[in-house]
């Protein structure tokens, strides 16, 4: 660990069982039979547990997009060149990107952390700037970043979970932007999950049979490279194979955590960072939700390691927090109906036998 994340070792906040055994209560009054709402009756108790109160509100929802580039972009490993990273967080900014469209549909609060691009950028407003250099080094050939930018990476990632929480944040999304990042998280799930590329190379913006082949093998010359020792420490495995933006997403989840805002992890990219995060603090989990099942294949490998549930199967595979946006209104209307049904005794209903 880094002198400069001292942070890191701080324990997730604990949930608040009464407040969840009290919302777990309530639903067995609300006139309907219990267990029919589904999960629906679940997110909202897992809720009330996080936010400490029987009647738990989604209303105030805070989006944080982290960009950053990535050197193993070199060996050819996604459909796009790495210019589109910068053009895109561009496109957040002007208000144009599936995120920005899906954010303003929800009445999200929307942030975008420019963690260093190939492509310089002009200042713009609604973007932040916290470059840590044009993109990480290519993994294959050595570490992606050193320390000091992993920290620096990880604690732009605090920063904005504290931010969300200062805003008065109910429910914290993180997203990514980064060309090459489906091959920094296979990465990185390989190295924590012991599992062999083949299983986690995946088309990611849109590579044939034969671009996959390539890209598993340029992440088995990555893992044979930096060692399974090294790569199965979470926080090692960041540095040396993970993304400043994927880095930051796991700075923030911990945050978020430590300070017991509930988390809405993503797709791949974030289930990647989110796995990374329970890794370095195992409390993190109680406090994440799980958006949607990836179209990308190998987040189901991710989903099963984390014990996820997720809410969506849509065939989604776009990252920028897209899918845990478009999961938001299901958690409002489980709060909804968790906290304005009526009981059987208000509305004079008869119980079960
Ligand atoms: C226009 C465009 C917008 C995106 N928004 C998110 N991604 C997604 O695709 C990228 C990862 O895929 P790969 O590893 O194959 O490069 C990431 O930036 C991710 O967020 C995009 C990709 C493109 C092309
Ligand atoms: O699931 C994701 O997050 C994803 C998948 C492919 C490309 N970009 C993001």
């Amino acid at each position: 660990m880094n002198h400069e994340t001292p942070w890191l070792q701080v324990p997730a906040a604990p949930i608040d069982d009464a407040a969840r055994r009290a919302a777990e209560d309530r639903q067995t009054q609300l006139t309907k039979p219990l267990g029919s709402l589904g999960r629906l009756e679940t997110l909202a108790t897992r809720l009330a547990g996080m936010q400490g109160t029987d009647k738990p509100r989604v209303d105030q929802v805070q989006i944080s997009i982290f960009a950053g580039d990535h050197g193993v972009a070199a060996e050819g490993i996604s459909r796009f060149p790495q210019s589109v990273t910068a053009e895109m967080v561009r496109n957040f900014a002007r208000g144009g990107a599936g995120i920005s469209v899906l954010a303003r549909a929800i009445g999200a609060t929307l942030e975008v952390i420019n963690l260093g691009t190939v492509m310089e950028l002009e200042p713009m407003s609604g973007v932040l700037d916290v470059r840590l250099g044009p993109g990480t080094a290519n993994f294959v050939k050595g570490p992606a970043m050193d320390a000091h930018q992993l920290a620096k990476a990880m604690n732009a990632g605090r920063h904005s979970a504290e931010r969300a929480r200062l805003a008065g944040a109910q429910l914290y999304l993180a997203g990514e932007m980064g060309i090459g990042n489906t091959t920094a998280a296979a990465a990185i799930s390989c190295g924590l999950l012991g599992r062999d590329p083949e299983v986690l190379a995946g088309p990611g913006t849109g590579l044939d049979p034969a671009g996959v082949q390539h890209k598993a093998q340029v992440l088995r010359r990555a893992l044979t490279l930096h060692g399974s020792e090294n790569l199965s420490d979470p926080v090692e495995c960041l540095r040396r194979v993970g993304g400043f933006e994927i880095a930051a997403m796991s700075g923030a989840y911990l945050a978020c955590a430590q300070m017991g805002m509930p988390i809405l992890v993503d797709g791949f990219i974030s289930s990647a960072a989110a796995l990374a995060t329970v890794r370095i603090c195992p409390g993190a989990r109680d406090w994440m939700l799980f958006a949607h099942a990836s179209a990308e294949p190998g987040h189901r490998l991710l989903v099963e390691a984390l014990a996820a549930d997720p809410v969506l199967d849509l065939g989604m595979r776009l990252g920028e927090a897209s899918g845990a946006a478009t999961a938001v209104p299901l958690l409002r209307l489980a709060c909804d109906i968790h906290c304005h049904m009526a009981t059987f005794a208000e509305a004079q209903v008869a119980e079960a036998h």
